[in-house]
């Protein structure tokens, strides 16, 4: 149905030299199975994290191990045992936890930047669309986002429930390679191994099927949440959006680098697709809200260039949309050449089309950045 272009090639070239790795780590790494944080092991991780920046790699990490930061912090109080309880562990560990991650990334004098999701943060194409934005804005500026649920406001209907989960989400909004869900295990086994010794780690799965989940089990620590049950779900999101996952020990030494260099560690969860086809099939299957017709340079620049779509390059507006919609994009000659999704609604390119990028913020008073479609939201249809 679409073309694999020249452009499609370079694009996956660009990918592989410069990998986008998000890192999640459980509260039993950051704890080493402690009370507390384990901050010389936090200066392990970050000492790895570092290096991968300088490798040019782009880093995002997802960080649990609030609550328990907090119960430390406020040395085990004693709590009814509410939700509300829990949102004020949260409040007071996430400052706790967000300091020691600033504190030890400073000493390779690398900036970090906080964000705290909630699903609907995730799931709202609008709000999901602002994410990604901040999240692209810190990478693109070598600052590290540190990211955890927004465990103190968010309510069980908003919630995504546990970082595993949360961390699949977090590298479809990165657009990531690759997903290490670093834990205190060595990866996945055929049975719990603290329930069975003679359990047997499996290095690698093909497909999540029924088998796979059922012997995957809750977490009975008391420090984690979900488990390795959590973490299948969490690969089975990743790995269907193109994201290679990989369940790893936190705490092997050098366990980042030795993954980023593919050794075998751990259970790795291959992709069932590449990122592009990914993004094609979700974007083919969403609804077209609306078309914008564009001059002949514009044409030139997203069919030849595969560059973004620029609001200076729409000639005509159709339809009725909001920002974060699918639409179409068609020549004046009527003829659909791609589809992508809409940087601002239809009234706002209403108003700056046929306009440089650069008067977006005096024309509408504010700017989602130059690009009316971006590149990496839009897809080429067989011309
Ligand atoms: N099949 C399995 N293989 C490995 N670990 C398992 C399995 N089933 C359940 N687990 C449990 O999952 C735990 C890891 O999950 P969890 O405690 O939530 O850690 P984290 O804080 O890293 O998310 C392990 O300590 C282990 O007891
Ligand atoms: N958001 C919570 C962690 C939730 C969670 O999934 O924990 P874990 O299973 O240790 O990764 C916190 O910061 O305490």
């Amino acid at each position: 149905m679409q073309k694999h272009s020249h452009s499609d090639k370079l694009e996956q070239k660009a990918k592989r030299e410069q990998k986008t790795i998000v890192l999640k780590f459980g509260t039993s790494v950051l704890t080493q199975g402690s009370p507390k944080l384990n901050r010389p092991h936090l200066l392990n991780i970050v000492r790895q994290c570092a290096q991968l920046q300088q490798l040019g790699h782009r880093v995002v990490i997802v960080t649990s191990g609030a609550m328990a930061a907090g119960r430390h912090y406020l040395n085990h109080p004693q709590l009814p045992p509410t939700i509300a309880s829990k949102q004020l562990l949260a409040a007071v560990g996430q400052s706790q936890l967000i300091q020691a991650w600033e504190q030890l990334f400073e000493i390779y004098d690398i900036y970090i930047g906080q964000m705290l999701l909630t699903r609907a943060d995730l799931e709202d194409r609008e709000r999901f669309l602002n994410a990604r934005d901040t999240l692209n804005a810190l990478l693109d500026n070598q600052i590290i986002p540190i990211i955890n649920e927004n465990d103190a406001v968010a309510t069980a209907e908003i919630k995504v429930g546990d970082n595993d989960n949360l961390s699949a989400l977090v590298a479809i909004l990165a657009n990531a390679d690759q997903l290490y869900l670093l834990t205190d295990q060595q990866g996945l086994f055929d049975s719990d191994p603290r329930a069975n010794p003679a359990a047997k780690l499996i290095v690698q799965v093909d497909k999540i099927t029924d088998h796979i989940r059922s012997i995957a089990g809750g977490s009975v620590s008391g420090l984690g949440t979900g488990g390795m049950s959590t973490k299948i779900t969490a690969a089975d999101i990743a790995t269907r959006s193109g994201i290679e996952t990989i369940i790893a020990p936190g705490s092997q030494d050098n366990v980042i680098l030795d993954l980023v260099q593919d050794k075998a560690i751990g259970t790795k969860f291959k992709a069932l697709l590449s990122p592009l086809q990914s993004r094609k099939q979700w974007l083919f299957a969403a609804p077209s809200a609306g078309t914008l017709v564009i001059d002949q340079g514009a044409e030139s620049a997203v069919l030849e260039k595969y560059r973004s779509l620029l609001p200076a390059g729409i000639v005509q507006i159709e339809g009725r949309f909001s920002r974060g919609e699918v639409v179409r994009i068609r020549t004046q000659q009527g003829k659909d050449i791609a589809i992508g999704v809409a940087c601002y609604n239809s009234d706002a390119l209403e108003l700056i089309k046929g306009k440089k990028s650069a008067d977006i913020a005096v024309t509408l008073g504010y700017e989602y950045g130059a690009v009316a479609i971006h590149r990496d939201d839009m897809v080429i249809l067989s011309v």
